[in-house]
């Protein structure tokens, strides 16, 4: 690529993470080539190949409750998931380059001991360990715990700041003469830290949180932005472009956040087959169980009984808002509009249930042969809608294979991507400067 004011980031090399999604429909658990989504075996394999693909990171996402609908379970077609840093801790031992993204909430932690199990992970896998920092958006984990509840949503942002100078102050206070004390609004605590400092500093912090308080606080905080913003290219560069500017405003180089969104890729010989393939993949996505489960969310009732071959209910939903806190992407809606649009759909379109459901699914990621998927991946980085993708495979665990195969030395053929391993830690991979607190500790002492 030319070295062109047209290119603004000529050399710009594709980072790329694996997001291991142990819930939700996007992985197809029916396929008989899928995994358990609870067995090391699964973790393992994904794990091995990425980094058989020289990736930067293994991320896993965190639930600390199993979505419900109406009191029951909803989890779509698997349910149950193993804690992050438990399986990152067995992976760090089957492998020896990638990172460990450990996705942990700062609602319902304590600063003390979550430090100490990142730093242990981090001290155990030579420097490969981060933190994904979420708030948790819904109140129905709060009953899990003592403080009951959950916070409101500004609220949610002071306490994450609070949490994340806490955790990093115990972090950098390994060898300080006094323990390190944390106080403010929502914690009151001292702290001797208990394991020393990282070969990488401390820990990468990852943020995942997508509103504008949510965004302040990664431009504040984090070294790594998760989005949702891995689809659309425009999109992609409008978020990138305000996540940059509120870094800036934070006071850091706009490079100091990088930022991964999260994607899918559908790979084929040809565009036409990798188009093929993905409207296969939608279809698997949604099994006939998945399809009646996200249809009795907009309805607010069990339509586990309906036919999903069969046409939509003829009567309305039964509820007037989608909960606020029940997991559904669509909380907040208004159901009878929705219920109202679908119906006017598959009658026009002669669909089913299952057929509508399908047709309702927004795109995610990238479809097409290797080299157009490596030509738009390297356009996205080098114009600056993200810094890389963190994919989802839609099978684990040989969903990361073509990947790993076919797009990876079409991106090494780029020149966009690394051949080897050039560092040991994360931190290293991501091309990540020190750690935030140790810079600004040491421009104080100069
Ligand atoms: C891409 C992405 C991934 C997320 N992953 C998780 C997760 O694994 N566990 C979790 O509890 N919350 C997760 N969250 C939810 C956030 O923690 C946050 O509670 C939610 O996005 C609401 O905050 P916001 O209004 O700032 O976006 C995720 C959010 C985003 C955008």
């Amino acid at each position: 690529m030319p070295d062109t004011p047209d290119v603004p980031r000529p050399h710009a090399h594709v980072h790329l993470g694996v997001f291991f999604q142990g819930v939700n429909h996007t992985t197809i658990w029916s396929d008989p080539a899928s995994g358990s989504q609870t067995d090391f075996e699964t973790f393992r394999r994904v794990a091995q190949t990425a980094e058989r693909g020289l990736f930067d990171a293994f991320f896993l996402g965190e639930g600390l409750r199993l979505r419900e609908q109406n009191g029951r379970l909803h989890d779509l077609d698997v349910v149950g998931r193993p804690d992050a840093i438990t399986q990152l801790a067995a992976l760090a031992a089957v492998t020896t380059h990638i990172g460990l993204v450990a996705t942990q909430n700062v609602t319902y932690n304590d600063p003390a001991d979550l430090a100490r199990r990142l730093a242990s992970l981090d001290v155990l896998s030579g420097g490969r360990a981060a933190w994904n920092i979420v708030t948790t958006d819904n109140a129905w984990t709060g009953e899990n715990f003592r403080r009951g509840g959950w916070l409101d949503h500004s609220q949610r942002y002071t306490r994450a700041a609070e949490f994340v100078r806490a955790v990093q102050a115990i972090w950098d206070g390994w060898d300080a003469p006094e323990p390190v004390r944390a106080t403010g609004g929502t914690l009151d605590i001292e702290v001797t830290p208990t394991v020393p400092r990282t070969a990488q500093g401390h820990p990468v912090l990852f943020q995942a949180g997508d509103s504008p308080d949510g965004r302040d606080f990664a431009a504040g905080h984090a070294e790594v932005i998760f989005s949702a913003h891995g689809t659309d290219f425009d999109d992609a560069l409008a978020f990138a472009t305000d996540v940059r500017a509120r870094t800036v405003a934070a006071g850091r180089p706009e490079d100091d956040l990088k930022i991964l969104p999260g994607t899918q890729f559908v790979l084929a010989a040809t565009d036409a087959e990798a188009r093929d393939k993905a409207r296969w993949v939608k279809e698997q996505q949604v099994t006939p169980a998945t399809a009646l489960s996200l249809l009795g969310q907009v309805w607010g009732e069990d339509l586990s009984h309906y036919d999903p071959d069969g046409p939509l209910p003829a009567h309305d939903p039964v509820i007037e808002v989608i909960g606020e806190t029940r997991g559904s992407p669509r909380r907040g809606k208004r159901p009878h509009e929705i219920a109202q649009a679908w119906r006017a759909r598959a009658e026009a379109e002669h669909l089913t249930i299952r057929q509508l459901v399908i047709a309702q699914e927004r795109e995610r990621g990238f479809v097409g042969s290797p080299s157009t998927v490596a030509d738009e991946l390297v356009r996205w980085v080098r114009h600056g809608a993200s810094d890389g993708f963190n994919i989802t495979p839609w099978l684990v665990p040989s969903g990361l294979d073509d990947v790993v195969d076919l797009l990876v030395p079409a991106l090494q053929e780029r020149g966009a991507y690394r051949t080897a391993y050039t560092g040991t830690t994360l931190r290293e991979h991501l091309g990540l400067r020190a750690p935030l607190t140790h810079r600004v500790a040491a421009a104080a002492q100069v």
